[in-house]
């Protein structure tokens, strides 16, 4: 399987209000899929329930939490019926305090989508309308702009979801046609009416872990390609080191037999064509960046099932408070913006993807140092004759993998373990979700960089290893024959120096957009 594609998804129609979701559905959003909500004057009415349970509670009771009072600790300010129908404007307004970097309009597709997905579920008081118009912002392709830092994870994503909120009702930024603009210029321009939010709607749209999870969603797509174009670099690391394809043998891992690690395993045994099992061979044993790659890369591919599961059970929750049920006639109190699942995941995830950093600049390590690689030249520099003098192949090459593994590492610290107590201790514990998925993502670009220049690497050393007449070619598998012959394409044997950031940032965006074939 590859990652979702950028073109084919733009083609797709994802159903909202239906059926579960899958992460899949929500990156496709994300890079460009339609959306469409579910019509039937059912669901229709089944929605405008909850909405309209609110209002007959304001008009009978007089009192529901977030709507006729503060906000968290200041729930026990109670709010006077004239000032009720300000209130969720004031909700998104003082949470205006978004710092850092923005979300990608990609990024904040995947937001919008995972924030429809759980207001469609029903629970949470909201219109049909609303729901609407999210999908319309969707299909419209107008982002909201939204700064990614300010969420404890645990009130939800409270300040960055308030930025959809905002554009909602006409106010802040939105990305529209590629470029940065008023939300209120491209409402006029396309005749849009701002919405004019309903009293629990502020807090619905807000209160959730929409953001978490939307970032979990992309990074999921990315450490699952990732996993196989690892184990993909692994066997031809071996085929340049002229290593032991045994360490990969069937027999061998049905001893140990974690199902991902076996699968890592087989793609790299495919890749080696080894099928048959002899006593002995001239190495025996090669180095654990080989010989335990499916070891290593293995446990991302084993946690993949649970990090799917977490991700998938948040996705298509109601995960705001007060949770509404209509049919029932009850307003539910809790906690399911809480995001610690997503907090776990992206914690697991960011290190088990940054071992496979590790890992490969461990096997970089190897292939460039004569004393390690098996006879091919230093720093794998294709130059010969009194030329090899000035030319130092993929010497800064490889001192930039090392740079970027140490970042990537450097970037595991569990954000999760650093709850603090907030909002005058009504948030007392918090799942810093968000900060755990931002760091992943970082830990994602950072190892996608060094599997970039490990390709280019590996390519080179078996383009070499077949020059030295010591490998080939009719030898090599297709599927590494493949990756050759695609990285050929860009990436002509490196003989005299040149600079190679253009190549190894195409490298990396064809990563990115999943266009190295890798085993499925
Ligand atoms: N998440 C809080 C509500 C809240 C909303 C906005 C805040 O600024 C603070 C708290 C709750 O449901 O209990």
């Amino acid at each position: 399987m590859t990652q979702t594609n950028q073109s084919s998804s733009k083609d797709m129609i994802v159903h909202f209000g239906h059926r579960a979701l899958s992460l899949e559905d929500v990156v496709a959003v994300a890079k460009g899929a339609k959306a469409k909500l579910k019509e039937s004057s059912d669901y229709q009415s089944y929605i405008q329930k909850g909405a309209d349970f609110i209002d007959s509670l304001l008009s009978e009771e007089g009192v529901v939490y977030g709507v006729t009072t503060g906000y968290g600790d200041s729930c026990t300010v109670t709010v006077g019926l004239d000032l009720v129908h300000e209130l969720p404007l004031h909700l998104t307004r003082f949470h205006g305090c978004g710092l850092g970097e923005i979300l990608s309009p990609m990024q904040s597709r995947a937001v919008m989508a995972c924030r429809l997905s759980s207001l469609a579920v029903g629970k949470s008081g909201v219109s049909y309308e609303l729901l609407q118009r999210i999908e319309t912002l969707l299909n419209l392709n107008i982002t909201p702009v939204i700064p990614e830092e300010g969420s404890v994870g645990a009130s939800g994503d409270l300040t960055p979801l308030s930025y959809l909120a905002a554009v909602l009702v006409g106010e802040r930024d939105v990305i529209y046609q590629g470029k940065r603009q008023p939300t209120a210029d491209v409402y006029a321009e396309l005749n849009i009416t701002p919405l004019k939010l309903r009293p629990k709607e502020g807090l619905a749209l807000m209160n959730g872990t929409a953001v978490m999870t939307a970032l979990a969603c992309l990074a999921y797509d990315r450490a699952q390609y990732l996993s196989r174009l690892a184990s993909r670099i692994t066997a031809m690391a071996s085929l340049a080191l002229k290593g032991n394809s045994n360490h990969f043998d069937d027999i061998l891992f049905a001893a140990k037999p974690h199902p991902g690690q076996n699968k890592i395993a087989a793609w790299i045994r495919e890749d080696l064509n080894h099928h048959e099992h002899p006593r002995n061979s001239d190495r025996l044993q090669d180095r654990y960046s080989i010989r335990c790659a499916p070891h290593i890369i293995g446990v991302l591919q084993d946690a993949l099932p649970f990090m799917r599961q977490f991700i998938e059970t948040e996705l298509n929750s109601a995960n705001d408070n007060p949770i509404v049920d209509a049919e029932g006639e009850h307003i539910l109190h809790g906690g399911h913006f809480y995001g610690g699942h997503i907090a776990f995941v992206m914690d697991s995830m960011k290190n088990t993807v940054a071992n496979i950093a590790d890992l490969i600049d461990r096997q970089m390590a190897l292939v460039m140092d004569p004393k390690f690689n098996n006879g091919l030249p230093a720093n794998l520099s294709g130059s010969t004759g009194a030329r090899q003098a000035i030319n130092h192949g993929f010497k800064a090459v490889q001192i930039g993998v090392s740079a970027w593994t140490a970042e990537a590492l450097k970037n595991t610290m569990p954000a999760s373990v650093f709850s603090r107590s907030t909002e005058c201790h009504n948030q007392d514990k918090v799942s810093m979700g968000t900060i755990a998925a931002r760091d992943c993502m970082r830990v994602l670009q950072l190892t996608e960089q060094v599997a970039a220049a490990a390709l280019l690497a590996m390519s080179q050393g078996i383009n070499l290893r077949i020059a030295q007449g010591e490998l080939c070619q009719s030898s090599l598998t297709p599927s590494v024959a493949k990756t050759l012959e695609q990285v050929k394409v860009d990436f002509e044997l490196l003989t005299e120096d040149r600079p190679l950031e253009p190549i190894l940032r195409q490298t990396v965006d064809k990563i990115q957009q999943g266009q190295w074939e890798v085993c499925s």
